[in-house]
This record gives structure tokens, C-alpha cells and sequence, in this order.
């Protein structure tokens, strides 16, 4: 319910628009009935006195200056039916823009509070909960939106009919609504049920993705191995409590019907009884009574079941929502306004940094030369990449301070510092697409052009000029259809296509066979001179074509 209130808030102007046509269509749908009404007491005569909605109507009639003919009755009433038809329908498709736009909205917040989330909150996310959030969750949230919205149709609908037996026999209507209600209210412990069933879905779902993701990033190791097996049995525990609340709301939805239709039977036999027998109503009173109870409680039993399929997907929004809030607060706020230069030099000045209580990097000095070739080694989980983050502002120092041409990083603007940089990974991470996708990445402002300056500056135009599309030709699944060499080549050109001043290369040549490697480490050869570039690597070549060599060592520099 909650959630409905939250959606309300988010999209006042088509909830209200909705809501509007629906009361509309309830208050069209009552005069339709009440001229039906009219038209039955014409024909069988029978009360003598038309009842309160029955004078409405009539009413109308009259001010239209019609006769309240069998005919004119009839026609009308089919007329005011068909038209609360249209305006359900159009009140429908309103909702179902909502639903279109709950999702999308949903997921475009998801994406951009964790792109704009600080680097170390980024790290500690696992990638199955985020894409979790975006397939399912998403999806299951605006269901329950769109449930939601049917539960609120029923109750309208619901409310019509019974303000209509109310104005006939308010006494007579009301214990029938209430014992209606009740009946109801009896079977609410199913709705529960399935909200239960729904949480625990959306916390499996969640955690089975984040297992999946991982095995599945790690399936080439446990397959050569032949250890697929462990992947199995982790999986299967939590697949089997996945299908046991899956066969909760099941059988709670099933329930539900089965119990609401006996108990609807049971209402309509005992007003029967009730209205014919102890208030002795004439029988024409008596149908048309129980027709619009039996129709409100009916309304009412279809809220119920929109309100038990909204409780299921509920979790799954505000699932969704705790993550995006969570990102939120991890939001990385804006840092430094002035505008960042590398003509000289990138110098750390007694650089001290701590994961948590660890000391990584302490008391670093350190000159990284404009247009020089800088490499960093040094034994793994000495700080390199650690030292690398902070270049890039990802990370800042608890200590000392980091002066890009004299000026604190602190004070400079990051967004812009960081589009100064090209960063080339150990995995250089292709997406299936096509050649010049995978260099643009979609930015509009950098065309064909760019990407062959680019791929000509990493020495990767030779193998993708002589492709049969060019750079038109799709990739295929990580780059699959190139060498290691060639993949990290294009990886460098992604780099240098928005003509970056610092390039930075995290063990860019360490997963390449020999052949490649070489082929990389003579294209960084060429880039010498026209750009600064820092590179992590172990790689002799790379060490020998570097202008410095710093090696780290225990979060310290070591002299080369
Ligand atoms: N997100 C993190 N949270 C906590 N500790 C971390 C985190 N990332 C790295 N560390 C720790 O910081 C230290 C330095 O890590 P870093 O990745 O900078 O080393 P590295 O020299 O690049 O290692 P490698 O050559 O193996 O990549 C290591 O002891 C590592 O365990």
C-alpha cells in the first residue's frame, strides 16, 4: 500500500489524471445502471415509488426532454455503459503509460546513482544485485504498480454499485456490505501469505544472481577443472527455496479464488433469505438488491486479488528503492572547481592512504613526468593500482596531497581531470558491437574520424581497415573474433579517442602471449612523446622502453 502512495507522489499529474477518469467512469456506470434500474420498474410495475437513483435518473431524462420511455430507458442506460467502457479504457491506457514509465524511470535511476557513486562503494556492490535490480525488480515494481492501479479501479467500481444499493436500502445494504466485508476480511491472511512469499522471492533472486554472476564471470577455470558441479550444488539450495515460496503464492492466488467464490454464493443466498424473508422487500427490490451487492462484493473480491498480486511484487520495489537510495548516499560529491593542466608534471607530495584501518600507501614521493613514459613495479599487492585510483581521483589520500602542475588535486575539477585521462585495463572488456561502438561508446560528439586517428595512434588500423565491414564489424562476445593483442590495441585506441593527456595502463600487456605483447609494447613505444603516460607492468620490454621506473614495494617507493 505503501508503495501505491509512493508512485502517487511520483506521478501526481497521471495518478490524479487516472483516478479522475475513473470516478467518472463509476459515476457514468451508476446513472447507466440507475436508467436500467428505471427501466425494470417500468416493465414489471411492480414499485410504485421509484427509489433514489431511479429519480436521478429519471431526472435526467427529463432535462434532456425525453420521454421516460421503455425504449428511452433502455437506450440511455446501454449508452452510459458503453461510454464508462471508453472512459476505462482510456483511464487504462494511462495507467499503462505509468507502468511503461515506473520501469523506465526506475532503472534510469538505478544506473545513474550508481555511476555517480564514490569508486569504493562501486567496488563492494556485487554486479548480480545491480543487474538483478535492473531486470527484475524493475519489472516487478511496476507490475505491482499496475496492480495497484487495478485494486483502486475495483474499489471505484466496488464503491458505485454499493452507494447505489445504499441509496435504495441503506439499512438492508449496509449489513449486507459489512457481512460482506467481513467474509472478505477473513480471507486477508492469504494476501499476507503471497506479500511473504513475494519478500522472500526478491531476497533469493537477489542473492542467486549475485552467486550466478560470479560463477558464471569464473566458469572457464571451474569447467577446465571439472569442478562445475560446486557451481550446481551452491546454486540448487537456494534454486529449492526459490520454488517453495514460488509455490506459496501459488497456492495463496489459488486459495484465494477458490475461497472468495463460495463465500460470494454463501453472501447472495443468505441476502436472499435476509431481504425476501425478515424485511420482507417486494422481489423486484429484492434482484435488483442483491445484483448490486453481489456486484460491489464481486469488485471488492477482484481488489483483494490485485491487492495480494501488489503485495508480491511490493519487495521487489522497495528492494529496488534501497539500493537506489543507497547509491544515493554513496553519491561521489562534486570536487574541485578549477581547471586542471598537465604540461609539467603529476607529483605526490608525502601520500598516505588507508583501506579501512590498513595502511596502504604511506609517506609517497613521487614525480610522474609530462610526455614521459612511467612505469610502475613492484610485487603484487604492493599499492600500484591503489596509487593509480588516486591519480584518477578515485580514490584520495588520508595524507599528503596529490599537485597536478602545482595545483591540489582537491581543488581541481574531477569530472574533468578524469576526461583528461585514458585508462586502458589488464581486460580490455569489448562489448558485442561493432568496432566503432566499442570506441565511442556511444558518445555523440566523437564520429568515424576520431576512431581511425585513434586506432591509427594504437597501431590497431592495419588489421581493422582489412576487416569485411571495417569499423562497422561486429565484435562478437568479448571481442571474441581478435587476437588478445588486437583486442588490447583496441582497448588503447578507446583511450585516445577523446585525445586524453594522461594515458594509464593497468597491466595492460600482462594477459597477452608473447607475440602480442610485443606488438603492444611497441605501439606505447610510438606513443612516447606525444602524451603522458603511467603504466603498471611487470613486463621487461615496458620497462626497458620507460623514461622512469618506480617500484613500489609495502605501500613505499623503492628507487630504481
Ligand atoms: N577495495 C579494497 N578494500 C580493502 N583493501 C583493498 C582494496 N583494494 C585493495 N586492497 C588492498 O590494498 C593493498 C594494495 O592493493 P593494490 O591493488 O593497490 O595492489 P597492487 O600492487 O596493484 O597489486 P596487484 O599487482 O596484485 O594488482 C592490498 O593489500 C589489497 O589487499
Amino acid at each position: 500500500m505503501r508503495m501505491l502512495w509512493t508512485f502517487a507522489k511520483a506521478y501526481p499529474g497521471r495518478t490524479s489524471l487516472a483516478l479522475a477518469a475513473l470516478v467518472v467512469a463509476g459515476l457514468v456506470d451508476g446513472l447507466g445502471l440507475s436508467l436500467l434500474l428505471s427501466m425494470l420498474n417500468l416493465a414489471t410495475g411492480e414499485q410504485e415509488d421509484p427509489s433514489m437513483p431511479e429519480q436521478v435518473a429519471l431526472d435526467v431524462v427529463d432535462r434532456l426532454g425525453l420521454d421516460p420511455t421503455l425504449v428511452t430507458l433502455l437506450t440511455l442506460g446501454v449508452l452510459m455503459i458503453a461510454l464508462k467502457a471508453v472512459i476505462v479504457l482510456l483511464a487504462n491506457r494511462q495507467v499503462g503509460y505509468t507502468v511503461a514509465h515506473v520501469a523506465t524511470d526506475l532503472r534510469l535511476s538505478l544506473v545513474r546513482s550508481v555511476m555517480e557513486s564514490r569508486w569504493r562503494y562501486y567496488l563492494s556492490q556485487p554486479v548480480g544485485k545491480l543487474s538483478n535490480a535492473m531486470a527484475t525488480e524493475a519489472n516487478r515494481a511496476s507490475e505491482g504498480f499496475y496492480h495497484g492501479a487495478v485494486m483502486a479501479t475495483q474499489i471505484i467500481n466496488a464503491v458505485v454499485y454499493a452507494g447505489l444499493a445504499l441509496l435504495i436500502s441503506w439499512q438492508a445494504s449496509l449489513i449486507a456490505l459489512v457481512f460482506g466485508g467481513l467474509l472478505l476480511g477473513l480471507l486477508h491472511f492469504l494476501v499476507r501469505m503471497a506479500g511473504g512469499a513475494g519478500r522472500r522471492q526478491t531476497g533469493l533472486l537477489k542473492s542467486l544472481l549475485s552467486v550466478m554472476t560470479d560463477q558464471l564471470g569464473a566458469v572457464k577455470p571451474l569447467k577446465a577443472m571439472g569442478r562445475e558441479d560446486h557451481v550446481d550444488s551452491m546454486l540448487s539450495n537456494q534454486t529449492r527455496e526459490l520454488k517453495k515460496a514460488l509455490k506459496n503464492q501459488v497456492f495463496a492466488k489459488a486459495a484465494l479464488i477458490a475461497l472468495q467464490e463460495p463465500m460470494l454464493a454463501i453472501l447472495v443466498g443468505i441476502g436472499f433469505f435476509f431481504f425476501l424473508v425478515q424485511m420482507n422487500m417486494p422481489m423486484a427490490t429484492v434482484m435488483i438488491m442483491i445484483f448490486l451487492i453481489a456486484r460491489s462484493v464481486n469488485h471488492l473480491a477482484k481488489g483483494q486479488r490485485a491487492w495480494q498480486h501488489m503485495s508480491i511484487s511490493e519487495s521487489a520495489y522497495w528492494s529496488l528503492a534501497g539500493t537506489i537510495d543507497e547509491a544515493r548516499r554513496e553519491a561521489e560529491p562534486p570536487r574541485g572547481f578549477r581547471t586542471p593542466a598537465l604540461n609539467d608534471e603529476i607529483r605526490f607530495e608525502r601520500v598516505g592512504f588507508k583501506y579501512d584501518a590498513k595502511e596502504v600507501l604511506s609517506g609517497i614521493d613521487l614525480d610522474i613526468r609530462s610526455g614521459h613514459l612511467t612505469v610502475l613495479t613492484g610485487p603484487s599487492g604492493s599499492g600500484k593500482t591503489t596509487l593509480i585510483d588516486l591519480v584518477a581521483g578515485l580514490l584520495h589520500p588520508d595524507s599528503g596531497r596529490i599537485l597536478i602542475d602545482g595545483v591540489d588535486l582537491q581543488e581541481i575539477d574531477h569530472r574533468r581531470w578524469r576526461r583528461m585521462i585514458g585508462y586502458v585495463p589488464q581486460d580490455p572488456l569489448l562489448i558485442n558491437d561493432s568496432v566503432i561502438r566499442n570506441l565511442t561508446l556511444g558518445d555523440p560528439d566523437l564520429g568515424p574520424d576520431d576512431a581511425e586517428r585513434a586506432l591509427k595512434m594504437a597501431d590497431a588500423w592495419g588489421f581493422i581497415s582489412t576487416l569485411p565491414d571495417g569499423m562497422e564489424t561486429l565484435l562478437g562476445e568479448r571481442g571474441g573474433r581478435l587476437s588478445g593483442g588486437q583486442r588490447q590495441r583496441l582497448a588503447i585506441a578507446r583511450a585516445l579517442i577523446h585525445r586524453p593527456s594522461l594515458l594509464i595502463l593497468d597491466e595492460a600487456t600482462s594477459n597477452l602471449d608473447h607475440e602480442s605483447e610485443a606488438a603492444v609494447i611497441a605501439t606505447i613505444g610510438q606513443l612516447k612523446g606525444r602524451l603522458t603516460m603511467l603504466a603498471v607492468s611487470h613486463d621487461e620490454g615496458l620497462v626497458e622502453a620507460a623514461d622512469a621506473v618506480i617500484r613500489v614495494q609495502e605501500g613505499r617507493i623503492r628507487k630504481c
